[in-house]
């Protein structure tokens, strides 16, 4: 790994320096303060590819959707109220664009050499099915090899040289020599890819090669095969606003940044852009992390992922049992893997499908049935401090209602001393100076007065941590139940009943299982994580949802149905303001929902 000097330079810029040791490599550190919600850095992509599923939906070159705030704000759909559709190149009929200019960029950087019509059996690249990761493995390694070649090229050119030099770039801008540079650096793993998977590289490379637009590439097949060994370990997947995978990027001073499975940091995207933005304070000499997986998987399940794809082995805070963040993994269990299940199907073995269905049946037969919710919300309100019988087995709708008020708002004000409140609690105490500092939070857009002054407790006191620790050494004292709520398995399938209620429409129970995914939220996810942004907004359009539904079925309103839509509201700014940012569609739809919330409360007067 050979850092250069103007890629060092472009990261102090940004107050960020790199430092390195045997068993990560090189780390990306902070050397000033980082506030929660800024923006660390952003990556320029080397190369992106579309996934082929939602092509028709994302602009093929800047990956926004059209009718997204960004989108919007463009003189081609700003007089018109429904957004124009995107615009499909009319040669190949399979790439879309936003409109002329993307279709120009793309044009000139990769298009031109890959489009085709699409009864061209040239269309089809030799003995890659079009579905499979191969074709994706192809299309990144066109593209990227050939920015390459253009820089490698332009490089060349001396008269190109010496007008560089006369005009030297500022240090904060992504320049292509800085994305290039970054580009190089990155780890191979090549010593550690299987036999098979070496050899899917050569043939890839040796496709790409022959390729007539790349015939005078200096790069050659060897230096196409160490580009897909990077793409294995450094790449990312480009997501939409709702999360939901839409292609792939080489974005390389983002591959930059190492693992942990309890990141201070997350990646979110503008468009093709990729933000890397602080989820939590970070310290000076502090280690800037995100997440490689998804970290609400088992212990066992993420360190295999990040063992197959990315060679090591992960000692997060998270994948220890020295602290609290560890005990969190032994709490949610294991879940089946793919291959257990696989292997089960194949031994015809259904009976672990029954057995999910038997489970999905009693959720719903309790949601439906035994929980009720005001009942609940009186028996485990802050004031009362009431404890479920610790002698029964905790069933799912106790353990919501008991860990709610517990963790919500006091998990998230205790991370962040700057929420205020009202009524008679004071705001806990901050060890850390910086964040105190924090700007923008929810004292400046409403206050928040949840639970109502009269019935609050004063805060608990104790930091973040400790509510998390007694939380979870309550948890421990219960007898085993039939379907144990802090597992992840039923996380799982709460989370498939929770989108399949809100397709149906049944908003009373999805914001039931919205609630209990709240809570498991609040556990597996640092409190400003986009995932507990996103589902805190799913949670507030559910319940209200609900109190729609329940008025038009002439059911009895209940206030605490209405605290329960301003808490999730609430909440959902605060999240969505730290991570997605005012300019994204989840501000806007969060401010929406308010605002007819309101509205409805001042008519109700
Ligand atoms: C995207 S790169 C990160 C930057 C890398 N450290 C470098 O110097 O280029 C991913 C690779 O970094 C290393 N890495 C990332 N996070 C790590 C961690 N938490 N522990 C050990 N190695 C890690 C692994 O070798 C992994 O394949």
């Amino acid at each position: 790994m050979s850092t250069t000097e103007s890629l060092r330079k472009y990261l102090a810029s940004y107050q960020l320096a790199l430092i390195e040791d045997k068993e990560k490599g090189r780390s990306v550190i902070a050397t000033a303060p980082l506030e929660r919600g800024s923006i660390i850095t952003t990556s320029q992509p080397l190369g992106t590819v579309p996934l082929k599923a939602n092509r028709h939906e994302f602009c093929n070159y800047c990956f926004r959707k059209l009718g997204s705030a960004t989108a919007t704000a463009t003189a081609a759909v700003q007089y018109s109220n429904a957004p124009p559709p995107l615009q499909r190149c009319s040669r190949c009929k399979s790439a879309y664009f936003c409109d002329m200019a993307c279709f120009k960029n793309a044009w000139l950087s990769y298009h031109q050499f890959v489009c085709r019509p699409p009864s061209n059996d040239n269309d089809k690249n030799d003995n890659l099915d079009d579905e499979d990761d191969s074709q994706l493995d192809l299309e990144m390694t066109e593209r990227v090899a050939l920015n390459v070649s253009r820089f490698m090229k332009r490089n060349q050119s001396k008269e190109q040289q010496q007008q560089e030099e006369s005009q030297p770039e500022p240090n904060d801008e992504e320049t292509v020599q800085v994305t290039m540079e970054a580009f190089a650096s990155l780890m191979d793993h090549l010593d550690n890819h299987p036999r098979y998977l070496l050899d899917h590289y050569q043939f890839i490379a040796k496709t790409v090669r022959e390729k007539p637009y790349l015939c005078d590439t200096p790069l050659q097949e060897k230096d196409l095969v160490k580009f897909l060994g990077r793409f294995k370990c450094n790449n990312f997947a480009i997501y939409d606003e709702q999360l939901f995978t839409i292609g792939e990027g080489t974005y390389p001073i983002a591959s930059l940044f190492n693992h942990s499975c309890r990141p201070n940091a997350a990646v979110l995207f503008d468009g093709s852009l990729l933000v890397i933005k602080a989820i939590d304070t970070i310290e000076p000499n502090e280690e800037i992390t995100i997440a490689y997986v998804d970290i609400a998987h088992s212990r066992t399940e993420r360190q295999k992922i990040l063992r197959d794809k990315y060679f090591f082995k992960c000692t997060c805070e998270r994948c220890r049992d020295d602290n609290i963040i560890g005990r969190i993994d032994a709490m949610l269990g294991e879940e089946e893997s793919d291959w257990d299940r696989a292997e089960r199907l194949l031994n015809n073995n259904n009976h672990g499908d029954n057995k999910k269905q038997d489970i999905s049946q009693q959720i719903m037969d309790l949601i439906n049935n035994d929980w009720d919710l005001l009942e609940m919300t009186k028996t485990y309100n802050r004031r009362n401090g009431k404890i479920p019988d610790q002698s029964k087995p905790l069933s799912l709708q106790y353990y919501v209602h008991f860990l709610l008020p517990f963790l919500t708002p006091y998990l998230w004000s205790a991370s962040n001393p700057a929420i205020q409140f009202v009524g008679t609690r004071s705001p806990p105490n901050s060890s850390s100076s910086s964040s105190a500092n924090s700007s923008a939070t929810l004292k400046h857009l409403t206050e928040f007065d949840d639970p109502p002054a009269h019935a609050a407790l004063p805060y608990p006191g104790g930091s973040y941590r400790e509510i998390l620790e007694s939380a979870i050494d309550q948890l421990s004292t219960y007898p085993p139940a039939d379907i144990i709520p802090f597992r992840i398995t039923t996380l799982a399938t709460c989370t498939r009943l929770f989108f399949d209620t809100m397709m149906e429409g049944q908003w009373r129970q999805a914001t039931k299982l919205g609630m209990y995914i709240l809570v498991q939220y609040s556990i597996i996810y640092p409190p400003y994580h986009p995932m507990l942004a996103q589902h805190l907004l799913l949670l507030a359009k559910s319940a209200w949802n609900s109190i729609i539904q329940n008025e038009i079925q002439g059911r009895k309103l209940e206030t605490f149905q209405e605290r329960g839509v301003r808490r999730w509201i609430l909440l959902a700014k605060e999240a969505i303001l730290y991570t997605f940012g005012k300019q994204s569609t989840m501000w806007r739809e969060v401010l929406e929902l308010e605002w007819i919330f309101i509205r409805d409360q001042n008519l109700k007067k």
